[in-house]
């Protein structure tokens, strides 16, 4: 079982003689997530979840209605827990969705459901809406996330246009211009033949942000930090992708 443990981050801070005034410490980065519990009209579909998340790579697996949906929307605010508390790097989703929203993107399964606008360009751009910055810098951060995906040369095609692939790459390009610490990933490779499969887990072994990961894909996990195994909403293991993913194979036999 993994224990999570954050506090060797913030050492006591040791000064003079016994005089020194303890600043307070900024909160513990992570997503907390404290004996969260939801239903969906009669159906428990979270009980009673608790768990700290802080490693760069972690994946969420179990059987289909096991929760794994739910409890990834919690991560960003998009559901706001029935009872418990949910906190990423010290903000409550419950109260500070503002704060949650630009350190957690989310990117859905259908990437359909998150381009809005008719380029690719246009659609990228999107998320940089409401933050304060020149034209210049808008179209630097657009130019600059395109390339890094390899789409500046469809900077002018039709969004819905793309292959499934193409799609999910420009899905993950439109959060992640954002600059976000944090992305969720629902069933990023569900929708996507192997070739496209492969190629979207690499760019996901490679972010530079905290990746969350709920997958039904176990080969895209296998080098992940953490696996959490999922069943009738409880987190029934929690370990590294070797000894997790042989619980999860030994439950669903
Ligand atoms: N918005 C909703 N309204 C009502 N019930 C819901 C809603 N969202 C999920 N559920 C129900 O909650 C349960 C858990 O769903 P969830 O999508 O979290 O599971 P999952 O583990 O992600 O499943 P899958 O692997 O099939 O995607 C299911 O029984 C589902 O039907």
């Amino acid at each position: 079982m993994i224990r999570s443990s954050v506090g060797h981050m913030f050492p006591r801070l040791h000064g003079a003689a016994g005089s020194v005034s303890v600043p307070s410490l900024p909160a513990a980065p992570g997503i907390e997530i404290a004996e969260v519990s939801h239903r969906f009209g009669d159906t428990e579909v979270l009980r009673n979840v608790s768990v700290t998340l802080t490693e760069r790579r972690i994946a969420i697996v179990g059987a289909n209605g096991s929760g794994k949906s739910t409890f990834s929307r919690l991560l960003n605010g998009l559901l706001v827990p029935e009872r418990g508390r949910v906190t990423v790097d010290g903000h409550d989703t419950a109260n500070a969705a503002k704060a949650v929203r630009r350190k957690v993107g989310f990117v859905f399964q259908n990437p359909d459901n998150q381009i809005v606008f008719p380029t690719v360009a246009e659609d990228v751009a999107f998320g940089l809406k409401g933050q304060k910055l020149s034209a210049d810098e808008r179209a630097e951060r657009v130019e600059e996330i395109l390339a890094r995906y390899g789409l500046e040369h469809l900077r002018d095609r039709p969004a819905h246009k793309l292959s499934g692939g193409q799609k999910q790459l420009l899905a993950l390009a439109g959060v992640l211009i954002t600059r976000p610490d944090y992305v969720v990933f629902d069933e990023p490779t569900t929708l996507l033949d192997l070739r496209n499969a492969r190629m979207v887990g690499q760019v996901i072994n490679t972010l530079a942000q905290t990746a969350i990961v709920v997958t039904h894909d176990l080969p895209l996990i296998e080098a992940f930090d953490r696996v959490l195994v999922f069943d009738q909403g409880r987190i029934i293991a929690d370990d590294v992708p070797s000894k997790a993913l042989s619980e999860y194979v030994r439950r669903m036999q």
